[in-house]
């Protein structure tokens, strides 16, 4: 039998015999009062909430995963000087490329730790040319169904163990930041970012989320740049309006450090920008699409800069493209096309993607949810764009080379 859900404000009647008096309040303010039948049409109180709510579990605080977890001096200077660096990218100031690499999404933290000491290597190696942020996705949106993330369900199969998502994906981001690498991750449920904010240097909101009023307050008092991703559809137009609104000043409800209910009011986000995706049209990243977004960022009195992801609508999901549109792209910039400001890849170990099965049985560092470059093809995407833009400006001022 479903377990009694308890999840509304609403105060319950206790059970009583029918027929007994009911008290109303508690202490000394209790009084009896004269039984009265309820009125004919009202239903019973427990027919009235939480109908479809099988259980509720309790769920640690913000406070509490981080006085736990805290970060380390070094960490917070490696998500401060991230912020700085993405930041300064974005408007210009450093003149690199910002390229935001890693995973799909998270499922086991030790291969995603064993990829970012890789990477952490490549970024070093390419950082006159390219600033690399780590993609640390533990928040899935999926189309319909499906596992929807590490912080959701850990042990990936169904078990929901969410405070121990929340550790071991606030653990992990500890462990990436130990290695001198930024990271970013997409914000999808609004009280998360309590738990894990602090630590990123980059945000996303995604294509299936971009127009949700939600999101754009969020992203007002995000403290790092988000990028916002045009719809699944292509709607371009949508992404404009969230980083128009996301730089507004709103006031909304959400939790407070110590998970409680609370009201905040937040500055705006300037540092908020669109992310082409592409979409199931087919792809955005070329030359007029980029025009396109630039000139819809104008008219809105918006930045004009746009970072690009190389995956999902831009690749056709066919992981094998994503080389080919970052190609695209360094031969673009190269050539003294402006306004693209970041690259996205989606990337991990092995190549492709796998079914979600038994931990047991799945093939380290493989994807479990969309396809993703393996290794040997990201280092080789990398190099050759910072080799690309090297020759064509071997002057190129970044913060990142002082
Ligand atoms: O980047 C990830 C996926 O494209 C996104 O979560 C949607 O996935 P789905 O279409 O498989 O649900
Ligand atoms: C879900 C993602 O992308 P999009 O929102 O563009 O589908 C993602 O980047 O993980």
């Amino acid at each position: 039998m479903a377990e009694r859900p308890v999840l509304s404000f609403a105060v319950r009647s206790p059970r009583r015999r029918a027929g007994s008096t009911p008290v109303v309040g508690c202490g000394r303010f209790a009084e009896r009062l004269p039984a009265v039948s309820p009125a004919p049409s009202a239903p019973p109180v427990d027919q009235l909430n939480d109908q479809r709510v099988l259980r509720v579990r309790p769920l640690a605080s913000p406070a509490l995963l981080k006085d736990r977890l805290p970060l380390t001096d070094q960490a917070r200077d490696v998500v401060l000087r991230g912020r700085r660096d993405v930041v300064d990218v974005l408007t210009g100031r450093d003149e690199r490329l910002l390229a935001v690499v890693g995973p799909c999404s998270v499922h086991d933290p030790a291969a995603a730790l064993d990829y970012a000491t890789r990477l952490a290597a490549l970024a070093e190696e390419v950082r006159d040319q390219v600033l690399v942020v780590m993609r640390v996705y533990f928040e899935k949106p999926r189309t319909t169904l499906g596992w929807k993330g590490l912080i959701n369900d850990p042990g990936l199969d169904g078990s929901y163990q969410v405070n121990e998502g929340l550790t071991l994906a606030r653990q992990l981001l500890l462990d990436v930041l130990a290695l001198g690498l930024p990271v970013g991750c997409e914000f999808l449920d609004p009280i998360t970012p309590q738990y894990i904010a602090d630590t990123v240097s980059w945000g996303s909101i995604g294509a299936r989320t971009a127009q949700s009023q939600v999101h754009r307050q969020l992203s007002s008092g995000l403290s790092m740049p988000i990028g916002i991703k045009n719809s699944t559809e292509g709607d371009v137009q949508s992404a404009v309006d969230a980083v128009r609104s996301a730089a507004a000043e709103h006031v909304f409800t959400g939790i407070n450090e110590d998970g409680q209910a609370a009201i905040l009011s937040t500055t705006g986000n300037e540092d908020c920008h669109v992310v082409l995706r592409g979409s199931a049209q087919g792809p955005n990243y070329d030359a007029a699409s980029v025009r396109a977004t630039l000139e819809r960022l104008a008219a809105a009195g918006l930045p004009e800069r746009v970072v690009v992801d190389a995956s999902h609508g831009n690749s056709g999901k066919d992981h094998r493209r994503q080389p080919v549109v970052v190609a695209d792209l360094a031969r673009r910039l190269a050539g003294g096309e402006r306004g693209v400001r970041g690259v996205m890849l989606e990337s991990f170990l092995e190549e492709g993607n796998q079914p979600l099965a038994d931990p047991a049985s799945l093939v380290y560092g493989r994807s479990v949810t969309d396809a993703c470059l393996g290794w040997p093809d990201t280092a080789d995407v990398l190099r050759t764009l910072a080799a690309t833009l090297r020759a064509a400006d071997p002057t190129r001022s970044g913060a990142g080379t002082g």
